[in-house]
């Protein structure tokens, strides 16, 4: 049997009295786009960090195409943004890329593919330091698409970007779902996911549900919000959040 794209086995991570996440377990379906979704400190990131080897589990395992990411031995098959893997001061945004590029082996024509594909050409001599938040957003993306991956993985793709960014990720997400890219997206911002994703998995340091969208919102008659709020109960820390 082929392994799933993301597979994550009783995950648990503690930073020192925090404990971050705990007995995560999910699997991430190939071909659709999963939301990891919780509030704000729920143990997205960590989760996310986990996958990529970037933090050490305390126990448990998180799997990239049944494996470690690390030991995945074909990086280019996963296209990740996500905060603190680096940027280079006073690149322009085509050299930024460029620097990714070459580091996977990959042409020029690879960095011109993503950059038109995150609507980026025009502006791709300008500096990274002189972009907009929604800009980078989409300089981000154009990492992770760079080696046109067969799975994709974006902490927070939605922040900062204005009602028509977040149309314009949704429909620039979709069109790579239905090549048969794998998107894993984290986010705390239900709304702005909710006509995205095909599945959830909602995370409040532990699962607190994996699976449909549809199954979740009964078909959409009920809204995420909602369904989320009576899952989490976390209404008020949410609300300070
Ligand atoms: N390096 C660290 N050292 C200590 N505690 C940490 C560290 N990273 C995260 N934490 C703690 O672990 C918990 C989960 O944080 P995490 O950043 O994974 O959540 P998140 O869902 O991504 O939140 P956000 O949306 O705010 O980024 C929080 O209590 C956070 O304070």
């Amino acid at each position: 049997m082929t392994a799933p794209p993301v597979r994550f086995e009783s995950l648990t991570k503690r930073y020192g009295a925090t404990l971050a996440v705990e007995d995560v377990s999910f699997e991430v379906a190939p071909g659709r786009i999963t939301g990891l979704l919780g509030r704000n400190g729920a143990g997205k990131t960590t989760s996310l960090r986990a996958l990529l080897g970037l933090v050490a589990p305390t126990s448990g395992r998180a799997l990239v195409f049944g494996r470690p990411y690390a030991a995945l031995g074909t990086p280019q098959r996963v296209g990740v943004s996500i905060d603190g893997i680096g940027s280079t001061p006073g690149a322009t945004v085509a050299g930024e890329l460029g620097i990714w590029a070459t580091a996977m082996g990959l042409s020029r024509a690879h960095v011109e593919r993503a950059l038109g594909e995150v609507g980026l050409s025009d502006v791709a001599g300008r500096k990274v330091a002189k972009l907009s938040q929604g800009m980078r957003q989409r300089l981000a993306l154009a990492t992770a698409f760079v080696a046109d991956p067969e799975l994709v993985i974006l902490d927070e793709p939605a922040t900062g970007l204005d009602p028509s960014g977040i149309r314009w990720l949704r429909r620039v997400l979709r069109e790579r779902a239905a090549r048969g890219t794998t998107v894993l997206l984290s986010s705390h911002l239900l709304a702005e996911v909710e006509e995205t994703v095909d599945d959830v998995v909602i995370l409040d340091r532990t699962v607190r549900y994996a699976g449909s969208l549809e199954s979740l919102t009964s078909g959409g008659v009920q809204r995420l919000e909602d369904r989320f709020f009576s899952l989490v109960d976390a209404e008020e820390q949410y609300s300070h959040g």
